[in-house]
Parts: structure tokens; C-alpha cells; sequence
């Protein structure tokens, strides 16, 4: 007999977390299931503890700045604080009590159990079937895409997991993947004194940015010592018990004693019973509408849904799907012109919204400008490490910008003021009368405007 609830939210990431917290505290019968650990990717193995590592990295890095510029300063880096900081304040030593406690506490009804839709409106946790009245949210995130290279399964390679679980650091790691894993932990480790060789497949890392992004990242990474092999795969993988030798397209070896795998993510959803609720369970995503309704009593959140595989992505569309499920009148609507995203290399690449060739392929008539921040009165200030630009992407029929780039020093924070542009379609003329404090990182947005 399926016992009778309201929602259940299968998943607990970012995501489910709080979909299934907000509705049991709205006084819904919410079960929340999910095998592993109540938050997900992002606190154990993802933003938080990979923002930890870039700190204490950038931290070196700044002392390195200080010749020149404040005196003379040396550093020792050591890992050892780094991984006690993640152990200890970041994961509790991958331990998810305190979160299942605090869900619990707000009504939710965990089970460290996989859930398997079994049919409209009804999934089954390990020997238990639930019927949830109001419906099911599937909230199950997205695992490390493992590309089929010769020789590469049964190799003991990292992905993200082991990286962020790491005690002590290699003397030297081949990073497969120059996207935004590849390149944040890149950085990290070549500042702690890992030899690092990131093998990009595209013609340029981080290939869905703007290229004057890719040149920026490829450039300051290249700074700290990392050599890049761009425009190339892995052809075939060996593992001697000690080391890895990957070979390339080109027949080139690089060998390294670890091997981080950072190609990408994809959905995990063939065995969730997606059919039975009538969604092909072999698609890409779990396509959503502006309600994240993605079948009849089916609401989906978060990297599932294909839209931008970042934790506030998640938490957004769980608020929609909280109102959704609630019946509230004036329930938000998703809309993703406006999404933001932060590569933390450093500098930093804020974007927003679309690029330059995602603005032409959609057929507007596209103007950009931009500035460079070693220009600006504070990048020129700021000197050591004041690489970075400002790119504009512009609806010359609306007047409005439709996307943007930040990056330099502060990169991610100077986008907060282009997310309030692109989102709210502020006209350019209005960007352009507004007063800019002197000297900012994002006065740099007013010289760029001025060039339009
Ligand atoms: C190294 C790294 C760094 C990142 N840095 C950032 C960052 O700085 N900023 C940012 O915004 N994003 C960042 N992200 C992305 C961010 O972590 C994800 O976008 C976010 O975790 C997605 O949340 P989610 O709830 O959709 O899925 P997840 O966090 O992946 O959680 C999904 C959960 O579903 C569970 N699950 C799967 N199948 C089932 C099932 N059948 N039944 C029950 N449960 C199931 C899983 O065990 C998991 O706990 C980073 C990711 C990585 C890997
Ligand atoms: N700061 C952040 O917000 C942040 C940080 C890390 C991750 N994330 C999220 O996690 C997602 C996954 O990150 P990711 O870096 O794994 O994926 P990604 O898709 O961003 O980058 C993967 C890269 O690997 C390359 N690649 C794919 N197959 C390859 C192969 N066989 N050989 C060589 N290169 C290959 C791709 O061309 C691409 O550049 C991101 O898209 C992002 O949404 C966000």
C-alpha cells in the first residue's frame, strides 16, 4: 500500500533542500529522499570548498604581488590548512548530519534512500511507495561526464571528488577539461606548486564565453606556470601504478602523477522512471516550463533541467517550484535571459545573459564596446594583477544591453551591477547618464558605455 503524502522531492542538493524544507514549513507532508549526502554537490565536493581552495590560493598569490609594489614578502605554501578547512568547517568530514537535522526540524520526512518514479504521481524508496497528492520533485543533479578514452576506466583519475578530498597535493596533475572546474582547480594547484597541464578538446578554454574571456583566462593561468594544450584530446590513458601517461591526438605524451577529469556533466536519469510519468528518460535534461513543470505533478529543479548548472540556478527555480506547488496567485515565472555565472579563476569572469555570438546567432542587431580595467584609474592603481575587461553586448533595436562580461580582480562582484542592467533591460541611454563612483573596479562599465 503507497503511503498518502503531499510532494515528494527526490534529490536533497541545493535544490530539493530547499523546495522540501520551504514546503514542509508551509505545512505540506513533504518526503525528501536522497542515497548520499543532504546538500549535494555544493557544499561537499563543489562551490564552497573549491571557493575555500581559490582563497587560500589567491591568498599566495597576493603575497607574490607585494615585491614591487609593498615591500618583499615570501610564502610557503602549504596544503595542510586547506584541506583541515574543508575537512572541518566546509564538510564536517563529509558529514550531512547537521543538514538532515535542520530538514527535519522544518517537518521534511528524510530517507537516505534512491527514489524511482513508479508512476503518476507515486515513487518508490527502497521498500517503501509514496503517493504524493500535489507531486513529485525531481531534483537529482548531474554527475562527471567520463569520456570514453582508451584505457581510461579502471585508472585511478579524480574527478571533482577526489580533488576537493585531497590531503596532499601532487607534485603534478594533467586536468582533462579547460571549462570552469578545469580551470578553477588548475589555478589552485599550480599556486600550491603542482606542475599542471590542462588538455582543452575545443579550439579555447572556457569555449562557451567570450573569446576575449578564453585569452584572459588562458593568459593569467599561464602566468602561474600552467602549460596548455588547446584544440586537442586524449586519445589513450595509462596508469603505471604510479603515474599517468596520456597520450594525445598528435601522438604527444604527457605524463603527471594524477589526472583530474573536468569534460562536463550530464544528467543520470535512465533508471528514475522517468517514462512512467511520460518523459524520455534518455533526453539531455529534464525539460521544464516557465512553472519548472516538466509533466503533470512533476516539477523539476536544478542541473537536471539543462539551464545553467549553478547553485543559484537551483535555488531559483526551487522558489518557482515552491509557489507553483503551493497554488500561490502571484507565483513567479522562470525566466533565464538574465542568468549570471562567475568562472573564480582570478581575475574573475562575471558574465551575464548572452554573448556576442549567441546575440547575432538569435538575429539581433548587435553592438559592442567594452574597456579594459589596467585603464581604468583603478586597475591602473591596483597594478599587480589587474588584468581584466568589460564587454557589453548591445540590443541596438531595444536599447538595452542583452548581455555582458566583467572580469578582472573583482570581476564577479562589478557583474552585479550589469545583472540589474540585463535583467531589468535598463535603456543604455539611462546606463550611460548614471554616476559611476570614482575610483571603483566598476567605473570601468561607464568607460565602456561611453565607447558605444
Ligand atoms: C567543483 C565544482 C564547483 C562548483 N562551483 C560552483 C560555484 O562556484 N557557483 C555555482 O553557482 N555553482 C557551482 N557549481 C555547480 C553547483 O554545485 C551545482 O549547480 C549545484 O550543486 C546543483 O544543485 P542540484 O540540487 O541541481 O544538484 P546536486 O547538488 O548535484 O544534488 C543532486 C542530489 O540528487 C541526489 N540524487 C541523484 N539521483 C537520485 C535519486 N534517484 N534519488 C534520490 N536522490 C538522488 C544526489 O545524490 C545529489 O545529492 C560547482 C560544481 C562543481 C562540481
Ligand atoms: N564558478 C562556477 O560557477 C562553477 C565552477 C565549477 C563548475 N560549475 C558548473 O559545473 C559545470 C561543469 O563544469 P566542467 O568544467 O566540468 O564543464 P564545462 O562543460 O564547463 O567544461 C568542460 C570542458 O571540457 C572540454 N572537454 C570535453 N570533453 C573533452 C575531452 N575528451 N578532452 C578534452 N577536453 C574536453 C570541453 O570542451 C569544455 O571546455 C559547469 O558548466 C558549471 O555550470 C560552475
Amino acid at each position: 500500500m503507497a503511503e498518502q503524502v503531499d510532494v515528494v522531492v527526490i534529490g536533497l542538493g541545493v535544490g530539493g533542500e530547499e523546495a522540501a524544507g520551504r514546503l514542509a514549513e508551509a505545512g505540506l507532508n513533504v518526503v525528501g529522499l536522497d542515497p548520499r549526502l543532504v546538500g549535494g554537490e555544493c557544499p561537499y565536493w563543489g562551490c564552497i570548498p573549491s571557493k575555500m581552495m581559490i582563497r587560500a590560493a589567491n591568498l599566495i598569490a597576493e603575497t607574490r604581488r607585494v615585491d614591487g609594489m609593498a615591500g618583499t614578502a615570501t610564502v610557503q605554501p602549504d596544503w595542510a590548512p586547506v584541506a583541515k578547512r574543508i575537512r572541518e568547517e566546509a564538510t564536517d568530514n563529509w558529514n550531512d548530519q547537521v543538514a538532515v537535522d535542520r530538514l527535519v526540524k522544518k517537518g521534511v520526512t528524510f530517507l537516505r534512500e534512491a527514489g524511482t518514479i513508479t508512476g503518476p504521481r507515486r515513487v518508490k524508496a527502497g521498500d517503501r511507495e509514496f503517493e504524493a497528492s500535489r507531486g513529485i520533485i525531481v531534483a537529482t543533479g548531474t554527475v562527471p561526464v567520463i569520456p570514453p578514452i582508451d584505457g581510461l576506466a579502471g585508472t585511478p583519475y579524480w574527478t571533482n571528488h577526489e580533488a576537493i578530498e585531497a590531503d596532499t597535493l601532487p607534485a603534478s596533475i594533467l586536468v582533462l577539461g579547460g571549462g570552469a572546474i578545469g580551470l578553477e582547480l588548475a589555478q589552485v594547484f599550480a599556486r600550491f606548486g603542482a606542475e599542471v597541464t590542462v588538455v582543452e578538446g575545443a579550439e579555447r578554454v572556457l569555449s562557451i564565453e567570450e573569446p576575449e574571456s578564453s585569452e584572459l583566462a588562458q593568459k593569467a593561468l599561464e602566468k602561474d606556470g600552467i602549460t596548455f594544450r588547446i584544440g586537442i584530446h586524449a586519445k589513450a590513458v595509462q596508469h603505471d601504478g604510479n603515474a599517468f601517461t596520456v597520450t594525445l591526438d598528435d601522438g604527444d605524451t604527457v605524463t603527471a602523477e594524477k589526472l583530474l577529469v573536468a569534460t562536463g556533466r550530464r544528467v543520470d536519469t535512465e533508471r528514475l522512471g522517468l517514462d512512467k510519468v511520460g518523459i524520455d528518460p534518455s533526453a539531455k535534461h529534464v525539460a521544464v516550463d516557465e512553472h519548472v513543470r516538466a509533466a503533470v505533478g512533476v516539477w523539476a529543479i536544478g542541473d537536471v533541467t539543462g539551464v545553467g548548472a549553478f547553485t543559484h540556478t537551483a535555488m531559483y527555480q526551487a522558489n518557482v517550484a515552491v509557489f507553483d506547488i503551493l497554488g500561490a496567485e502571484d507565483a513567479p515565472v522562470a525566466g533565464y535571459h538574465a542568468m549570471p555565472r562567475v568562472t573564480f579563476t582570478d581575475p574573475e569572469i562575471g558574465v551575464v545573459g548572452q554573448t556576442e555570438k549567441q546575440a547575432r546567432d538569435a538575429g539581433l542587431d548587435v553592438k559592442t564596446a567594452g574597456s579594459q580595467i589596467p585603464s581604468s584609474s583603478r586597475g591602473w592603481i591596483h597594478k599587480a594583477g589587474n588584468d581584466g575587461f568589460i564587454k557589453l553586448v548591445v540590443d541596438n533595436e531595444r536599447g538595452v544591453l542583452v548581455g555582458a562580461t566583467s572580469s578582472g580582480p573583482t570581476g564577479g562582484e562589478v557583474l552585479g551591477a550589469l545583472a540589474v542592467a540585463v535583467h531589468a533591460a535598463v535603456p543604455v541611454h539611462s546606463l550611460q547618464q548614471m554616476i559611476y563612483a570614482y575610483p571603483t573596479f566598476h567605473r570601468a562599465i561607464g568607460d565602456a558605455l561611453k565607447a558605444l
